[in-house]
């Protein structure tokens, strides 16, 4: 798992640290891992071409003792003074001893050929986008060759939110210092900050403001099947979704269930005919959710219309104690009549995209965790607020950024195979934002898989989903799971 840490948590762990360590000891230990991954990256030291971009604060320090140790290997650094009478002056002082040069003129700081840029210009205490001189020498280092390093964040981002507020450094690598920020993994930010490369710097951090799961916690919260298993004590799912004339989503959507849990699904809906041509392996009825049968969980939405019957829909599930997954048609149905999600005693989980969560009257602007977090405080609900990086809030405030997926995700169907997955591990008793977590994670694996060779649709995601389960569990540390516990 890793923890996310707001630019706060960072700077009050960095300050227990300053209190007890010689002065510059933690630059040093920044400014030696940001050098040491610069190397990797760069395969060399001698003769290596490096521009650093220096502000006027700490993240500027970092670039220049990193630069007189580059210096030190054989490197040409020139340092590149954004604001030179509040350039760090012992980092100033390091480089320029190393044998390091120095600029304050932009044309003359050698972007046009330089192998390697370290963006110093803001890190944590950068507020809003570049400014004009910054913007200027960063378009440079865009226009030139060289591989573009961030020094703890891309400047220009924001650290807690990843808003980016004007430009931004366009970052391939972000070597980040003790912790990792919200704003690289997420809005914005996620885009400018390219691989992230954590450096220890050897701090006592508090419990993060949210966490990101990895292929090994995912497989470890994906039980298998055991001996005494059968297929209802898997986990039952309703599916909801789809109608005669597109019974596209209730396809998708009772596949993708099936694909993720080989348990049981039973649809319920007016697409009953084409599920059941689809997936024989189904249960299905053209009836009610209270012609379907016991299920552990249901996902009521997509596709499914806005209509009265619909709306009844919404409201018979929502009226049961089961977790109940509400997406698409009926996020639109429930931003009207919030009341039927509110108090309830089991677990709701919404899955809005932007469109269907400002339909609530929450706000979305940059902050996409404070957003999710506001509206499932709200409804007392679990939030998926999808997205290039999809947020899941739980009414406790546990928040976690999800980190896989592609952008050839954004097709027609594929969230309707997101909410499948997620009724599936809800339906095995997972905790609700966990379960939204584990099969956002599980649905961007699958989406990767099926991408592999191009362009893909939905139904190439929902055929990828075993072979995504099968990936996660060969990880390396996947520690053993415990069989769900079916209520
Ligand atoms: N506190 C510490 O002991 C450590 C801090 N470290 C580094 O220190 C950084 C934080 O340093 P600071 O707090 O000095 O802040 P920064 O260096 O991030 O930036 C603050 C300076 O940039 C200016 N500035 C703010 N917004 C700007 C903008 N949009 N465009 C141009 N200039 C802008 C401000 O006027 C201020 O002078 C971290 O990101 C990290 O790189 C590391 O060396 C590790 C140890
Ligand atoms: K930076």
């Amino acid at each position: 798992m890793t923890g996310l840490h707001t630019a706060d948590q960072v700077r009050a762990a960095e300050s227990q640290v300053l209190a007890r360590t010689p002065e510059g000891a933690l630059m040093q230990r920044a400014a030696t891992g940001l050098a040491t991954v610069c190397l990797r990256l760069a395969g060399r030291a001698v003769g290596l071409r490096v521009t650093l971009l220096v502000g006027a604060g700490d993240n500027g320090g970092d670039a220049l003792w990193a630069g007189a140790l580059l210096t030190r290997r054989g490197a040409a650094v020139t340092g590149l003074l954004l604001d030179p009478a509040r350039a760090h002056p012992a980092g100033l002082a390091a480089l320029r001893r190393a044998g390091g040069r120095v600029t304050g003129d932009p044309a003359a700081a050698g972007l046009h050929r330089a192998d390697l840029v370290l963006d110093g210009i803001t890190g944590t205490g950068g507020r809003g986008g570049l400014r004009p001189g910054a913007a200027e020498a960063v378009a440079r280092a865009v226009a030139g060759p060289g591989l573009l390093v961030a020094v703890d964040l891309p400047s220009g981002v924001d650290a807690d939110t990843g808003a980016v507020d004007g430009e931004a450094f366009p970052a391939q690598h972000t070597v980040t210092f003790g912790a990792v920020k919200p704003g690289l993994v997420v809005g914005e930010g996620r885009g400018f900050a390219g691989r992230v490369h954590l450096v220890d710097i050897g701090l006592e951090l508090p419990a993060p403001t949210a966490r990101q799961l990895t292929d090994a916690d995912v497989a470890a919260r994906l039980a298998d099947p055991g001996a005494g298993d059968d297929k209802y004590s898997q986990g039952v799912v309703g599916v909801h979704a789809g109608s005669a004339t597109y019974p596209g989503a209730g396809v998708l959507c009772t596949g993708a269930a099936l694909r993720s849990r080989p348990g049981l699904v039973r649809y319920a809906g007016t697409a009953a005919e084409g599920v059941r041509a689809a997936w024989p392996e189904a249960i299905v009825t053209d009836g009610r959710p209270a012609d379907a049968g016991r299920v552990q969980a249901w996902v009521v939405g997509p596709g499914a219309g806005t209509d009265d019957e619909a709306r009844s829909v919404l409201a018979e599930v929502l009226a049961t104690d089961l977790p109940v997954l509400v997406d698409a048609d009926a996020l639109t149905l429930l931003a009207a009549s919030p009341e039927l999600a509110r108090g309830r005693s089991a677990p709701t989980v919404l899955t809005p995209h932007d469109r269907e969560f400002t339909r609530f009257g929450w706000e979305l602007g940059g902050d996409r965790i404070g957003a999710a977090r506001t509206a499932a405080a709200d409804l007392g609900v679990t939030v998926l607020l999808k997205g290039d990086a999809t947020v899941v809030a739980g009414p406790d405030g546990t928040t976690f950024v999800n980190g896989t997926g592609t952008p050839w995700l954004a097709t027609a169907g594929t969230g309707d195979v997101l909410s499948g997955v997620v009724g599936a591990l809800l339906a095995t008793g997972m905790d609700a934002t966990e379960a939204a977590a584990v099969g956002a994670h599980l649905h961007g694996r699958a989406g990767q898989l099926a991408a592999a060779g191009g362009p893909l649709i939905a139904s190439d995601v929902v055929r990828h989903l075993p072979a995504a389960v099968h990936l996660l569990r060969t990880a390396p540390h996947v520690p053993r799971a415990r069989p769900p516990v079916i209520r």
